[in-house]
């Protein structure tokens, strides 16, 4: 498991941290582990050129400390002061170490082997300013390998949100724990590499992260597998209602997705019957209502179903976990949801999301983990917010830590994508599976099938990664 917490925890944690080491021994722990991983990915030190970034924080003092580090080997240090203060303990270590302040930014750029950014970290908000934008372009376009300190500059630590432009990093070096936002797009993907440095942080922070990202080794150990006392009813029934004459094609898609989830059997209820039957001759089928279809151990109710929405009040009358996706969402009470014995495990997008929440979807958008919180807390459900990065909470007042897919990729922006995950979702939970686990296996497989598919670098459809969700599974449990 891949963990990270908030910038207020981190803080808390460092003050506590801080209270018992003598002053400057912290910074002199993260620039020494800095200078560490500086040193391997240039391989030769001595003779090296590095430039480093220096913003008015403590984030450019690790930068400077890192730099009279490297300096003291023999490396050729430059420091860019982009702030309107420097920290001065740094600069007399960097000066002292035989290093200098740049006369000319773009000239050292334009010869630097490795750039240290050092111009925002935990502290920095709103994107770079503009007399940061035009060094790091150049820096970004030199041919020097470019390390973040702590955290790409110009992201937005918590949420992972680029508001403005940020320095697009090679590799960051983060320290004591991972950020949120560096396993949140879009700030994820301008980290590069991220090597975690320790610093003596870990004891004093909660045992409880505050997000976490499944990773192969957790998903292997989720996965429901059969055992010699398995029968197909054992094994989970689940129960799809999707699909519509309109739209049938969401019912073929979520019971593809939901007979490679690892329940026993797929049981179908709707008007798409014969285009499920048609693909899949291995699911049940049933025309009339939901809750005359014969025992299930989890409905999944919604995709592609139109204006045929009496069946989804049908299906939460059940005393069994309902997954709730797409055109299901709009008729949903929150004090109705509230009141289920069982789990509900909703799946919007972002605008299903702002259309449950009652704000812009654009607000969604740029806050996508308080959105989530705020729809678990609010509707009584697990949440599953999907998108570029999917995001998993559970309604329990933050007492479990909020999943962070990491196995995404935009090439699931494809019709009928969503259908597919809601299936394998609604499988996992008729296995057995928890509503946080199930929502984060299957974003996990989901996104790790079609890895697989994309495999000649062609547009990927929704059907295919349905196929390769077998491939995925067999990817985890090889290494898991
Ligand atoms: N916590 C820990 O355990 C440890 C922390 N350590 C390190 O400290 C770092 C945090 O340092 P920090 O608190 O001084 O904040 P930091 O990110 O340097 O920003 C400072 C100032 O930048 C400014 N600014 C804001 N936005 C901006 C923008 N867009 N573009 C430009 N400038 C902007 C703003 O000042 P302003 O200019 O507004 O007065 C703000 O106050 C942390 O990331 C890690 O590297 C390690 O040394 C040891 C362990
Ligand atoms: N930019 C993106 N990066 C990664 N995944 C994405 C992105 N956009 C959408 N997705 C994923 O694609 C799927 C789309 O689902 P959904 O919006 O319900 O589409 P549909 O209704 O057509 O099936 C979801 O799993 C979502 O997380
Ligand atoms: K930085």
């Amino acid at each position: 498991m891949r963990t990270a917490y908030s910038v207020q925890t981190v803080r808390a944690a460092e003050t506590e941290l801080m209270a018992r080491l003598p002053q400057g021994a912290l910074m002199q722990r993260a620039a020494a582990g800095l200078a560490a991983a500086c040193a391997d990915l240039l391989g030769r030190v001595y003779g090296a050129r590095v430039v480093l970034l220096v913003g008015s924080g403590d984030n450019g003092g690790d930068a400077l400390y890192a730099g009279a580090r490297l300096a003291r080997r023999g490396a050729g240090v430059w420091a860019v002061p982009l702030g309107a203060r420097i920290h001065e303990g740094g600069l007399a270590a960097l000066l002292g170490a035989g290093g200098q302040v740049a006369d000319d930014p773009f000239e050292v750029l334009a010869g630097a082997e490795l750039v240290l950014d050092g111009i925002t970290g935990i502290g920095g908000h709103g994107g770079l300013r503009p007399d940061a934008v035009p060094v790091a372009r150049a820096a970004r376009g030199s041919n020097a390998v470019v390390v973040a300190v702590d955290l790409p500059s110009g992201v937005e630590a918590d949420s992972g949100e680029v508001r403005g432009e940020a320095l697009r990093a090679d590799a960051t070096v983060t320290f004591g724990t991972y950020k949120q936002g560096l396993l949140i797009d879009p700030a994820k993907e301008y980290a590069g590499t991220v090597r975690l440095v320790g610093i003596g942080l870990e004891a004093h922070l909660p045992s409880v992260p505050d997000i976490e990202a499944l990773q192969h080794a957790d998903v292997a150990q989720l996965l429901p597998m059969p055992t010699g006392e398995s029968d197909k009813y054992r094994r989970g029934v689940v129960g799809v209602v999707a699909g519509s004459a309109r739209y049938p094609g969401a019912a073929v898609l979520a019971v593809a997705g939901a007979l490679r989830g690892g329940a026993g059997a797929v049981r179908y209820v709707g008007h798409a019957a014969e285009a499920v039957i048609a693909r899949f001759p291995e699911a049940l089928v049933h025309g009339g209502p939901p809750s005359k279809a014969g025992r299930v151990q989890a409905w999944v109710v919604g995709p592609g179903l139109g204006e045929d929405l009496d069946v989804v009040q049908d299906v939460l009358d059940s005393d069994v976990p309902v997954l709730v996706d797409a055109d299901g969402l709009r008729p949903l009470d929150p004090s109705a949801l509230r009141d289920r014995a069982a789990p509900t495990l909703l799946t919007p997008h972002a605008g299903e999301a702002a259309a449950l929440l009652g704000m812009p979807r654009e607000e969604v958008e740029s806050a996508r983990l308080a959105s989530v919180r705020e729809l678990a807390a609010r509707y009584g459900a697990t949440v599953l917010l999907k998108g570029s990065t999917t995001l998993v909470a559970a309604p329990d007042e933050g007492r479990s830590p909020v999943r962070v897919n990491p196995m995404g990729t935009p090439w699931l922006a494809t019709a009928g994508s969503g259908d597919v995950l809601s299936g394998l979702a609604g499988s996992l939970l008729a296995a057995g599976l928890e509503a946080r686990d199930a929502g984060s296996v299957a974003a996990y497989l989901h996104g790790l099938a079609a890895r697989h598919a994309l495999t000649d670098g062609a547009p990927i459809t929704a059907y295919e990664v349905a196929g390769a969700l077998r491939s995925a599974w067999r990817d985890v449990r090889e290494s898991g």
